[in-house]
């Protein structure tokens, strides 16, 4: 397998003075390039801690995380900014939108931050893919919530990242809307050869995935 994301023996706790919570308990994961997985699991049981885990939002307690092969603990904070900007895509329950700019400023944001300038080809395609051509120059506060995440969704897109984290993404949308923008998020993704690992806690979009992983108290069960 061609793998793009493997972790070794994860294992995460939260301390604080009073309790302490064992959030992963030995998590050995290896995630194939180009391929879609969903994470699903109960209420507590680690998949938001495992995707901030992954992505190298949060460290964990012990074990390692290897992005190509590569340990991400040996990247200072500084560059895992730039390595998570250049590489990784994310999609949250929370569009996270900037108000003050509009669609298509949103969209080129993280490419700008990281000095590069938008490939007009590639933007035009993303900008069809997500049939978001005529909502250019909306802002935030007039798009219907599908409408923000599919602007989400070709901001993480169009850094060309390797891979794409999505939490919950469509929780915030009802049934029809979240089934649509969840298919134009595999379509994009599968079109652009990016890894997709969602977290999710619905079935029915957990089976739209290639490979599914259960979680149950920070164990991976199936
Ligand atoms: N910052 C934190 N400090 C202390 N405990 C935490 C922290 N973040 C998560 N936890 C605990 O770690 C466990 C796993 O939490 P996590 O958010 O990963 O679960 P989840 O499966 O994503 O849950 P949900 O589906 O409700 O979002 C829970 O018991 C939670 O209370």
């Amino acid at each position: 397998m061609d793998t793009i994301l493997k972790t070794e023996n994860i294992r995460k706790t939260y301390e604080s003075s009073s309790v302490k919570v064992n959030a992963l308990n030995g998590i050995d994961l290896e995630f194939a390039k180009g391929r879609f997985y969903s994470v699903i699991g109960r209420s507590g049981s680690g998949k938001s801690t495992l995707l901030y885990i992954l992505s190298g939002l949060d460290q964990p307690t012990e074990g390692k995380v290897c992005f190509e092969g590569k340990d991400l603990s040996e990247y200072s904070d500084g560059e895992m900014a730039i390595f998570r900007r250049r590489h990784m895509g994310f999609v949250f329950q929370q569009y996270n939108l900037m108000e003050e700019y509009n669609v298509l400023e949103n969209i080129c944001m993280p490419v700008k931050l990281d000095q590069r300038k938008p490939d007009p080809e590639f933007l035009h395609t993303v900008l069809e893919t997500l049939g978001l051509e005529d909502k250019q120059k909306k802002y935030a506060s007039e798009l219907s919530g599908g409408e923000q995440q599919r602007v989400a969704i070709a901001r993480s897109i169009l850094s060309k990242p390797k891979i794409i984290f999505a939490d919950e993404p469509t929780g915030n949308l009802d049934k029809k809307t979240a089934l649509e923008t969840l298919e134009l998020l595999i379509e994009s993704a599968k079109k652009f050869g990016q890894t997709l690992i969602m977290v999710t806690h619905d079935l029915e979009v957990a089976r739209m995935s290639e490979v599914v992983i259960t979680i149950e108290d920070g164990r991976v069960i199936g």
